[in-house]
């Protein structure tokens, strides 16, 4: 019994969730990414990491179409989610963006009620039939993002009258409430103190038990403390991809060795 219940488990988290192929990235004349292969496992938090101007955020966003609202950015090569090219024609790219959620580096609620925020993305998505169903995904998705507790009483209150760490929290609820399957985080962190932050990466660890989580940070710390795997970008080029405690430990590659122990960067 539980080694089959295991066996399921083991081919769950092993799904591969995103496949990049060849892909490269121009702005105007800048080859900002340069023949990127990588597989991205589901049930897994991948962190990006490299030094400022190396593609990270690039990369992270063309697995959304994000860079789609860049008019000089070019993608080209394939990327699949569910082995499905999200560059497909028919792909609709707001159908895309709630499959594959964002949540940015400064926490950006609407000007809304904190219930309005978590409401949005369900009601224009028609994922509810009903304000029971509506109230259920809203408590669901702030409960998910650990701030059910500190904002059920004041659901009405402004999304921006919160603490920063909140509005972050509130900005994941958002994300997740039209129930992704992928959750992109560009430096979730970066404008957060540190107590803040640990709820935050309390929270990530918490996410990857029902979504793939790709993390973009700055800090090594972070990479080591919430990712499974890593991908060290350099120039433009992924450099190195492996489990996160390998690369940390014992890169292959003289760059990345350089990047973690400080000389580059
Ligand atoms: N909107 C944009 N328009 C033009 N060029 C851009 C744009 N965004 C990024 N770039 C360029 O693409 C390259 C990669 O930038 P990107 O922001 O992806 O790197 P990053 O690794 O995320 O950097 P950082 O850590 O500083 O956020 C850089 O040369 C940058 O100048």
């Amino acid at each position: 019994m539980f080694d089959t219940d295991n066996a399921k488990n083991t081919m769950t988290q092993t799904d591969i969730k995103f496949s990049a192929k060849n892909v490269q990235v121009f702005y105007g004349e800048n080859h900002a990414i340069k023949d990127v292969n990588v597989e991205l496992e589901d049930k897994t938090v991948t962190a990006f990491i490299g030094p400022s101007g190396c593609g990270k955020s690039t990369f992270l966003r063309c697995l959304n179409r994000m860079n789609d609202t860049i008019d000089i950015c070019k993608v080209k090569g394939d990327i699949l989610l569910d082995g499905e090219d999200i560059y497909d024609k028919r792909v609709d790219p707001v159908q895309l963006r709630a499959k594959v959620g964002m949540v940015f580096q400064k926490p950006n609620p609407f000007p809304k009620s904190i219930y309005d925020n978590v409401a949005y993305g369900p009601r224009i998505h028609g994922l509810a039939r009903s304000k029971a169903e509506l109230d259920e995904i809203v408590e669901k998705s702030l409960r998910g993002a650990a701030i059910w507790n500190e904002v059920k009483d004041r659901l009405d209150a402004p999304g921006t009258g919160l603490s920063g760490g909140q509005q972050q929290r509130l900005c994941i609820a958002r994300a997740i409430a039209t129930k992704p399957e992928v959750l992109l985080m560009d430096e979730p962190c970066s404008a957060l103190d540190p107590i803040a932050t640990a709820q935050v990466e309390e929270l990530i660890d918490d996410l990857r038990k029902d979504f793939s989580v790709v993390i973009v940070t700055h800090s090594m710390q972070q990479a080591a403390r919430v990712s499974q795997k890593t991908a060290f970008f350099h120039l433009g080029n992924l450099v190195e991809f492996g489990e996160t405690p390998q690369i940390f430990t014992n890169p292959e590659d003289e760059r990345t060795e350089s990047y973690i122990t400080g000389r580059i960067g």
